[in-house]
């Protein structure tokens, strides 16, 4: 049995995972931390996220419950998540991250500390868009010219970072398919007399409103058609699943970086 511990247990993302892993087989919760002074730590995993027989009590930071797991379910925030892998990696348990927002610095660092641990890392752990990456990258190859790339992404008005996670990812393997440098043609805002579109550019726009869950669409506009590829996420459930699934993957792999398309096998 694989003993999981879940790091901010009280967020929107940490509760589902832990519901998850309630349904999960060969894989139990072993542990959960939120940070000091959450209103969650001290309470039971059951009274914080709603599973009434779980009696298991929430601890204030992963040094206090580092021994009782092997994996750690990490979606927090991306200092945190770092700083987090930083004590995990020396005491040889794997992470799984699903945090987005890291700075290519942290990116680095995150890569390094991988060469010794165990690391899954994807900004989304959904099925359908990790499907969505293979196949915006074999559209963007048969559309290579005449077509306008846009990625239009939705979320909630609580979310921190953006672009999403997501729609930077989708942006990158499209640019890598195009054999363009996403740092000289991607387009994060529109406003004025710009001028018209270039034929390289990749534009990527943040839509925040409510309570939507995660929307991405990305357009390749032509003349005369445009062909659109829209993934949206009903409840954040999907992710969830997704992370346990990577967390069951990972603790018997080799030391390395990996991300969600090597646990779903689609490289
Ligand atoms: N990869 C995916 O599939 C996916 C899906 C959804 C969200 N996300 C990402 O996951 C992250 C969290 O999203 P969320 O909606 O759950 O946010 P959230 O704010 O609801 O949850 C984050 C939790 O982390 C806790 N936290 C902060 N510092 C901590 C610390 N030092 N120790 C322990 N816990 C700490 C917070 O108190 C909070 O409860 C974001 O970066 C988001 O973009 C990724
Ligand atoms: O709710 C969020 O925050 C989400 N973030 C991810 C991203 O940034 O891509 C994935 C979907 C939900």
């Amino acid at each position: 049995m694989i003993k999981a511990i879940v790091g901010g247990a009280g967020g929107r993302m940490g509760g589902r995972i832990i519901h998850m892993l309630a349904g999960a087989e060969g894989i139990v919760l072993a542990a959960a931390f939120e940070k000091p002074g959450h209103p969650a730590v001290g309470q039971t995993v059951g009274e914080a996220v709603g599973l009434p027989d779980n009696k298991l009590k929430i601890a204030g930071s992963l040094a206090e419950v580092l021994p009782e797991g092997e994996v750690i379910i990490d979606f927090t925030h991306p200092e945190v998540s770092l700083k987090h892998l930083r004590q995990a990696a020396p005491a040889g348990k794997a992470m799984v991250i699903g945090t987005t927002g890291f700075s290519a610095a942290q990116l680095e660092e995150i890569r390094n500390l991988s060469k010794s641990a165990r690391v899954v890392l994807a900004p989304n752990m959904s099925v359908g868009v990790n499907l969505m990456f293979k196949v915006a990258a074999d559209i963007a190859q048969v559309l290579s010219s005449g077509y306008d790339v846009e990625i239009v992404e939705a979320h909630h008005r609580l979310k921190k970072d953006a672009p999403s996670g997501t729609a930077m990812k989708l942006a990158q393997v499209i640019a890598a398919a195009l054999e363009r440098d996403l740092d000289k043609v991607g387009v994060y805002e529109r406003k004025g007399m710009i001028g018209q579109r270039t034929d390289a550019e990749i534009g990527i726009q943040t839509v925040r409103a409510g309570d939507i869950v995660g929307e991405h669409t990305v357009i390749f506009g032509g003349i005369g058609e445009r062909l659109e590829i829209i993934h949206r996420a009903h409840n954040r459930d999907n992710f969830a699943r997704g992370a346990v699934r990577a967390a069951q993957w990972i603790v018997g792999q080799p030391f390395g970086f990996y991300d969600m398309q090597d646990v779903l096998g689609l490289k």
